[in-house]
């Protein structure tokens, strides 16, 4: 038997640090939504007992360090599986980019090995294995649009955004997650994210007020480390006016309409000196 996964990215709409734990992870709250950018990963069941991932990749390994061999493994001690997978990973969202891709590749394995296996794991239990595996990846389990506390692994689902695009830039650039949590001095946060307005905004449907709370503390972090980010931030802004956001940890910086034509006027400007760039629809 083969199945078939889609594992799409997410852009952040907030995010907020409220502190350090002790265990050297962020206490955080974020608004997240899944996005119609997509890796697409396969999976055959075949003889033996092995793990084989191959992918189009050229970037993220496919051996234990790929977050999908990792997922496999993972399930595959916990339920005991005397079974061979071979994986094939199209990768298409970009890496290291704050788009969740690596964490939607391991929500997507845990969603397809628990239908090949017919393992029968709840939605809950799902994103459980995923906590395992890293913060976002309870989220990338159900996706649509949510609210992630604590470590950013309790998910409390909101009502979805209303439709638009997002136009995503990405310099050639990898940010590593874990330098821009360090580099935050949380003292130095100037303006927090009105979370709460954030999703009233969504639920009343009003995309206009949600241009104007996009908000993300990690910003000016990843702007102080990669001035190059900032000037991308700034020329976006030129062309879109307001709902202009840096994703995540960075360094791809996004601009929500909801107007096709202005997306259009957007992406083609952008093209002119960002040798990525993607226009796509918010999932809904
Ligand atoms: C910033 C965010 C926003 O969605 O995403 P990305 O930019 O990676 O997409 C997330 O908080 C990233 O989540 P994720 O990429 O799953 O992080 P993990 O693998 O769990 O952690 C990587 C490292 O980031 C730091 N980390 C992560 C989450 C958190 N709440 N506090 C932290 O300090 C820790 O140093 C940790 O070792
Ligand atoms: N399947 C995967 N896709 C992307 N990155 C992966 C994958 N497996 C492991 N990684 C590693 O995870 C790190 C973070 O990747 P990614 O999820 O793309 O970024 P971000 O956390 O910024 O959204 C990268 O350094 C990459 O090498």
């Amino acid at each position: 038997m083969k199945l078939f996964e889609k594992a799409p990215a997410k852009i952040n709409l907030t995010l907020d640090v409220i502190g350090k734990r002790d265990d050297g992870y962020h206490e955080i709250e974020m608004i997240m939504t899944t996005i119609d950018l997509a890796d697409r990963i396969s999976f055959e069941e075949i003889e033996g007992n092995q793990i084989i991932l191959e992918s189009n990749s050229g970037i993220v390994p496919n051996d234990e360090r790929n977050l999908v061999y990792k997922s496999a493994k993972l399930i595959k001690s916990k339920f005991n599986i005397d079974k061979g997978v071979k994986i094939y990973l199209e990768k298409n969202i970009p890496v290291a980019a704050g788009l969740a891709g690596g964490s939607s590749d391991a929500a997507a394995t845990l969603r397809g090995l628990n239908r090949l296996w017919k393992l029968g794991l709840s939605e809950k239990e799902l994103m459980e294995l995923g906590e395992e595996i890293g913060s976002d990846v309870p989220f990338c389990v159900v996706g649509g649009t949510a609210l992630a506390t604590g470590r950013g692994e309790k998910i409390q689902k909101i009502t979805s955004v209303p439709s638009g695009w997002v136009i995503l830039a990405k310099l050639p650039i990898g940010v590593s997650t874990s330098v821009i949590y360090n580099a935050l001095k949380l003292d130095e946060i100037k303006e927090h994210p009105k979370t709460e307005q954030m999703i009233k905004a969504i639920e009343d449907q009003d995309f206009s007020m949600m241009t104007k709370l996009l908000s993300n503390v990690l910003e000016n972090v990843t702007f102080s480390l990669y001035p190059q980010v900032k000037q991308l931030y700034k020329q976006m802004k030129q062309f879109s006016g307001e709902g202009v956001l840096m994703s995540g940890s960075g360094p791809t910086v996004y601009a929500l309409v909801n107007m096709e034509s202005r997306k259009n006027r957007i992406y083609n400007a952008l093209r002119g000196f960002c040798k990525e760039v993607y226009a796509v629809r918010l999932l809904r």
